[in-house]
């Protein structure tokens, strides 16, 4: 196992038990009306510091780091996994709460390719905020020396506007890689392949530092169906829930075929029926829903997969969508069925590992913690794992620097300049998050 390079927050010694304590708190205000999560988090100046997993105004939001864990390599998940447990084995918590999220929490962001050097995260906050139900709790963590005292959040300034920011092509142009999306359809049309997800990149620079609470507010107001999150510097709002395990309850929301919205609600309408027919996005999608079935069953006592995907309305694109549900059947954790999953034809494509090489080979990039898993988990393991899609990761020395990620699932109908204005659509999200349009 690789831990991260400071001493003080990856290796500090597992000897060190945890402190976690939860109490319920009145909800806070701000000038009168109710807060929102978000605006609780503080101004920091590093943004791996901000975590943050919010839906709808629920969820929970974190800052500061208890303890955290890198690791890398085809085994970041199991190494994750197993040093969560040994934490939660000897902590000490003290949770007056007592629902999912209380307690201690590691938020986490995996690397989509175990060869990546982004590897996987869990971060302990020393601070976590949740709203569930109407129902909100403070978490102070630390360790025995350490533990920060429980002062009620109070609503924080609002954060400023990126200024400066510009964009610029990232591993290759547009043009470039519709290139290599006609070379993924040479490919399916020659049988290697049934479906591959092909992914670009943007780079981004501002002119001062880009404040991920500003991100991930944007985000919140105009796509409030999917999860606002931030875990280690990696920010966005994913509509793809991977895996949720609540109480013995699996769900996952599988997303493929996509179409642009329009602004207008007639026209998107129709847009949306001819989604629901047309039979390169319902291939696709059906793709995607075996994948995650396949995955799921050997841990499901039953299932209930739904024999037709139904539209989700985003306000920049339209998704089918297909929400899988199961009776978990072992003692498996959120983190491990969400290693089961990774990758899903979502991401990847049919036959999982083909389409994993003809990535490697046609992309030009590492994808980083785009489209792995990123989500949290509790001490008893229950927890969400969305994938990490519309989303920017900071870069490593820069927080006014990111880079931003999409990509398209192309199957044997896909056509190059349609895939490249569908990826543009996916960008939207964080482009306008970070201009302020
Ligand atoms: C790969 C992305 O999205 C995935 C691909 C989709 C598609 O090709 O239709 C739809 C939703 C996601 O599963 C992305 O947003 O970057």
């Amino acid at each position: 196992m690789t831990t991260s390079p400071d001493p003080g927050l990856a290796a500090r010694p597992l000897g060190t038990p945890l402190v976690a304590r939860t109490v319920a708190l009145d909800p806070p205000v701000s000038s009168d009306s109710p807060a929102t999560l978000l605006s609780l988090l503080p101004a920091l100046d590093d943004p791996r510091e901000v975590s943050s997993w919010v839906r709808r105004g629920e969820g929970i939001v974190g800052w500061g780091r208890a303890l955290e864990l890198t690791t890398t390599g085809p085994h970041r998940f199991a190494e994750a996994q197993e040093w969560w447990r040994r934490v939660v084995s000897t902590a000490v918590v003290r949770d007056e709460v007592g629902v999912p999220g209380t307690g201690p929490v590691a938020f986490g962001s995996v690397s989509y390719a175990a060869e990546s050097p982004a590897g996987a995260t869990l971060i302990v906050p020393e601070v976590v905020v949740g709203c569930r139900d109407g129902r909100w709790w403070l978490t102070t963590i630390g360790t025995d020396a350490s533990v920060p005292a429980p002062a009620a959040p109070s609503p924080q300034a609002a954060p400023t506007e990126p200024e400066g920011v510009t964009f610029a092509d990232g591993a290759l142009s547009s043009a470039e890689w519709a290139g290599r999306v006609s070379q993924a359809v040479e490919r399916i049309t020659a049988g290697e392949i049934d479906k591959v997800v092909l992914a670009r990149d943007l780079r981004v620079q501002a002119d001062k530092a880009v404040d991920p609470r500003w991100l991930l507010q944007r985000l919140a107001e105009r796509y409030d169906t999917t999860w606002v999150f931030a875990v280690d510097g990696l920010v966005g709002a994913t509509p793809e829930m991977l895996v949720r395990l609540e109480k013995g309850l699996v769900t996952s929301r599988v997303l493929a075929g996509t179409i642009r919205r329009t602004g207008d609600d007639g026209h998107d309408l129709a847009l949306a029926g001819s989604l629901a027919r047309s039979s390169k996005d319902l291939e696709e999608h059906e793709y995607a829903v075996r994948s995650v079935a396949d995955a799921l069953r050997p841990h499901c006592s039953s299932m209930n997969v739904p024999e037709s995907p139904f539209v989700l309305h985003l306000s920049n694109v339209m998704h089918l969508a297909t929400d899988v549900a199961g009776v978990l059947g072992d003692r498996t954790t959120s983190l491990a069925l969400a290693a089961s999953l990774h990758p899903s034809a979502a991401v990847c494509g049919t036959p999982t590992e083909v389409a994993d090489r003809v990535i490697a080979e046609l992309e030009d990039m590492d994808r980083g913690r785009y489209a792995g898993p990123v989500g949290w988990m509790d001490a008893a393991g229950d927890g969400e794992w969305g994938i990490a899609l519309r989303c920017g990761a900071y870069e490593a020395d820069d927080p006014a620097a990111l880079r931003l990620f999409a990509g398209c699932g192309i199957v044997a109908g896909s056509d190059p300049e349609s895939e490249v204005a569908e990826s543009d659509a996916k960008l939207v999200p964080m482009r306008d998050a970070l201009t302020g349009a």
